[in-house]
């Protein structure tokens, strides 16, 4: 079977910068690519490389996407590299939505929302939450560890007030280090973590994402054992090469999985299915065409009913 191949890129500007440890993010690029079958049926697909988290890069999916021929066929399409794990998702979404095997319902899925770095998380999260958010995350690394942790306990006392004057359950807060921070600063946010934990209140630390770099795996198995608040990892697991190596090394923890940069579907699907790993399904800004094919990867893979976090649109203006 062969189909017609077309792509296109696209640029979209953040309404702010989004801020982290590896700097600032101001515009997300990326490929948006269809696929017409032999009756006229229209498969779309995106590629969003994002390289500084360790896929391709932006301009090695346009040339992989201009080398190819205007008609391609399956064996293209699952035999792309996987240097290139990108351009495996947006191919094989494209390919499965022409092909569906089973009915996905993303609507079960609860989302996790993304709030802004420093004092401005002060104000967001209160929007988000009375739009009916109860998972926030929030990234952290990037200022001065005292401004910051002065932040998250005005940001610890806001929710707690707000909470305590409506009928809310829970809230789940996860901070996201983005490997910004030193063992000792781990530590030392660990140990606000866990005090929040044990005082088993309004607010879940749910987790702490990405506390160091992704070559201190061993001193982050050394935090797991040390704390009682989850650690997660995310730029240490962003392909499905790192993501099996993290596993073998004996990860326990939570894995946040970004199925538009991790690689091809049907390896992801067949790693998850014969490793129960406790999964966060995480977006990388990709537009709804990219988002729809990823909440179905999650909708299907998730193990534990954790909230996705693609709770992400509000970053943007369209
Ligand atoms: O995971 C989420 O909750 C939202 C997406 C998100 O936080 C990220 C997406 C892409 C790169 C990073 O800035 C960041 C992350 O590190 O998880
Ligand atoms: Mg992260």
């Amino acid at each position: 079977m062969n189909y017609q191949f077309q792509f296109q890129p696209y640029q979209r500007p953040f309404k702010i910068p989004l801020k982290t440890a590896h700097g600032m993010w101001k515009m997300r690029e990326g490929i948006i690519l269809n696929l017409t079958d032999k009756q006229g049926n229209i498969g779309w697909g995106e590629i969003a490389p994002l390289s500084w988290f360790g896929s391709e890069t932006m301009e090695d999916a346009l040339t992989f996407c201009q080398q190819l021929p205007s008609c391609i066929s399956i064996e293209t399409i699952f035999t792309i590299p996987d240097y290139l794990p990108a351009c495996q998702f947006g191919f094989e979404s494209a390919f499965t939505e022409l092909n569906p095997n089973t009915f996905l319902d993303i609507n079960k899925l609860h989302y996790s929302e993304l709030l802004p770095a420093g004092e401005t998380v002060l104000t967001t999260w209160k929007t988000l939450f009375q739009q009916g958010a109860k998972t926030f995350k929030w990234k952290i690394g990037i200022d001065d560890i005292t401004e910051e942790i002065n932040i998250f306990q005005k940001l610890i006392h806001s929710i707690t007030t707000t909470l305590s004057h409506s009928q809310a359950q829970k809230i789940h807060l996860r901070l996201d280090a983005n490997g910004g921070l030193t063992f000792e600063q781990a530590q030392k946010w660990l140990e606000h973590c866990d005090l929040m934990n044990a005082n088993q209140g309004l607010i879940e630390i749910e987790f702490l994402e990405q506390p160091l770099s992704i070559d201190q795996l061993d001193l982050m198995l050394e935090l797991c054992d040390r704390y009682s608040t989850l650690l997660a990892l995310d730029e240490s697991v962003a392909n499905l090469q790192q993501l099996n190596s993290c596993y073998q090394q004996g990860w326990l923890d939570i894995f946040v999985i970004k199925p538009a940069i991790v690689g091809s579907p049907k390896k992801l699907k067949n790693f998850c299915q014969n490793n129960e790993i406790d999964a966060v399904f995480s977006s990388v800004f990709e537009t709804n065409i990219g988002q729809k094919s990823a909440l179905k990867i999650a909708s299907e893979l998730l193990f534990y009913n954790r909230a996705v976090g693609f709770g992400i649109n509000h970053w943007f203006t369209i």
